[in-house]
């Protein structure tokens, strides 16, 4: 089985696939971006693949669940939460008070906003904490430092200048599995709903919040993303906790279609 994750070697997404598929055959394949990762998965160049969906700091990683959508048959099969522990990492020799920049991919510069902003930071976004640590690696600077997991500083020889330096110390992602089959199955399980209004009007996401209430389905994560087509325009992301079964999710596709919303069930997951 071919899995895709956000390479280089050395990011979270990497310790999440080779924790998360650790007792079964696979060859790993990685990829420079998220939105590529979600596009081999999508052109079906790969069998699953593993991406970020939510951290206790940043919230939905957007880049995630924007690319997700643009693929009508991709489908959410499991889920994995990875603690996230984040370290000032430089070359030998830098000084920690020489340091003027620091480098990540975007949701790890957030997830340290309040550590880069006192020490007086500016931050540089990077695809990835591992091609973040490389550029610094390759440039040999001793005034910029990278942030990411521990592993990147025996990987690439470089100092841990400082620890745990993320917003909150019990920092979590949760990523998500995706594929390109539908299980069907009749399991109770957490489901996910992507519903796109039909037409704007006063009280309209309470109407579907309503829905969901008057069938007992609990919901414990909710989005909303822009359409693209006309500002204000939104399409809600809804995921319904494990003990929704397939046919309470049938019976609330039915009310939502029939009062002129489309609705597209994106995963069904443990
Ligand atoms: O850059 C990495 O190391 C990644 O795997 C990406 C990523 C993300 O984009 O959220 C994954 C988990 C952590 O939240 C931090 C970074």
């Amino acid at each position: 089985m071919k899995v895709a994750y956000l390479g280089p070697q050395g990011t979270f997404s990497e310790e999440a696939a080779t924790r998360y598929f650790a007792d079964k055959e696979t060859e790993f394949w990685m990829f420079d971006s998220i939105p590529d990762v979600v596009e081999a998965i999508g052109e079906c160049r790969v069998d699953k693949a593993i991406v970020p969906l939510e951290n206790t700091i940043e919230g939905t990683i957007n880049m995630t669940i924007d690319s997700l959508i643009s693929y009508e048959q991709l489908f959410i099969e499991g889920e994995y939460i990875l603690p996230v522990s984040l370290q000032l990492l430089a070359n030998k020799g830098t000084i920690r008070s020489d340091i003027k920049e620091a480098w990540s991919i975007s949701p790890i510069l957030t997830q340290c906003r309040k550590y880069i902003r006192s020490h007086h930071m500016k931050s540089v976004q990077y695809d990835s904490s591992a091609s973040a640590a490389k550029a610094m690696q390759l440039s040999g600077r001793t005034d910029v430092a990278a942030i990411g997991p521990r592993s990147l500083a025996s990987l690439l020889n470089l100092d841990i200048l400082e620890r745990d330096i993320q917003d909150n110390p019990d920092n979590q992602t949760r990523f998500i599995i995706v594929g390109n089959d539908r299980l069907r199955d009749q399991e109770t399980k957490k489901t996910m709903f992507v519903i796109t209004p039909g037409q704007d009007q006063p009280g309209l996401l309470s109407a579907i919040l309503n829905i969901f209430a008057a069938l007992s389905i609990n919901l414990s994560w909710i989005e909303s993303r822009p359409t693209t087509t006309k500002l204000g325009v939104y399409r809600f992301f809804l995921e319904a906790n494990q003990m929704c079964s397939l046919e309470t999710v049938n019976k609330a596709v039915t009310i939502l279609e029939t009062l002129g919303h489309d609705v597209r069930i994106i995963g069904r997951y443990q």
